[in-house]
């Protein structure tokens, strides 16, 4: 487990690109020694705004996107193809033009391709398991200025669900109530975990996660990457450090 670091840019769009060049960078490098890379993607808007710089970079060709095996931390409940999907919201902002093997896109199964959330939580695991070896080369998590990351909401009750790599999430304080996220276990088997926040409103979310609040205050506090821990925020997310 690393101490975070952090990295601070002008505004928001400093955030997607400085996040986005350095993933270029750092799947190039791991790709240089193994046959894979194993990324961990986020919803909200930093999530996908990260893509959109990607699509946008010169770089981009400087990494090999067939393979790479791309996950999602969380994903919403909802039928493949639904615009509140996280995978549609990344695809849309540029993820869907690089030339992924569709193969090893990992889509977590919405309710036209899975009973419950239970179901869909449970099949996901079984493929983390399968292809995933339990470890990713970088995860990027957004964060709530509530402090969750992916689907685990302070205080929620699947929050510190253990001995498991996925839980089902039901009435998540944020819409759409049912869910299905990796666990703490699951996003801290992580070489680097990059958090990629903007905004006044996370302030404390990024002070508490980068103090190491407790579990009841902070998700993001309790992920970190076995190499490394960074944080990329804007100014005005940095205001409480
Ligand atoms: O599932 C969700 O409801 C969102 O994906 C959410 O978890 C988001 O990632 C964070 O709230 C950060 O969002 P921003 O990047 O827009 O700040």
């Amino acid at each position: 487990m690393t101490d975070p670091q952090i990295d601070v840019s002008a505004d928001k769009d400093g955030v997607a690109h400085a996040a986005a060049e350095r993933l270029l960078a750092t799947l190039a490098e791991v790709l240089a020694t193994k046959d894979e890379a194993h990324l961990g993607l986020t919803g909200g808007s930093l999530g996908s705004a990260i893509w959109a710089a990607v699509a946008a970079s010169p770089a981009k060709d400087s990494v090999d996107w067939s393979k790479v095996r791309v996950w999602w931390g969380d994903e919403r409940y909802l039928p493949a193809g639904d615009a509140d999907r996280n995978d549609v919201q990344n695809d849309e902002a540029g993820l869907a033009s690089l030339r992924l093997d569709p193969e090893k896109v990992h889509r977590v199964d919405g309710p036209d391709r899975s009973p419950d959330a239970e179901e869909s939580a449970a099949a996901y695991a079984a493929t983390v398991r399968e292809h995933g070896h339990g470890a990713f080369d970088v995860m990027l998590l957004g964060v709530g200025p509530d402090g969750h990351v992916a689907s685990l909401f302070p205080g929620h009750p699947a929050q510190l669900t253990s001995d498991a790599i996925t839980v089902a999430v039901h009435e998540s304080p944020k819409p759409p109530p049912d869910r299905v996220s990796l666990t703490f276990e699951a996003l801290n088997r992580s070489d680097r975990v990059w958090f990629i926040v903007a905004g006044a409103d996370k302030a404390r979310a990024v002070a508490d996660g980068i103090a190491g609040a407790p579990a009841e205050q902070s998700s993001a506090a309790q992920v970190r990457g076995s190499t490394e821990t960074v944080w990329f925020v804007d100014e005005a997310a940095a205001t409480d450090l």
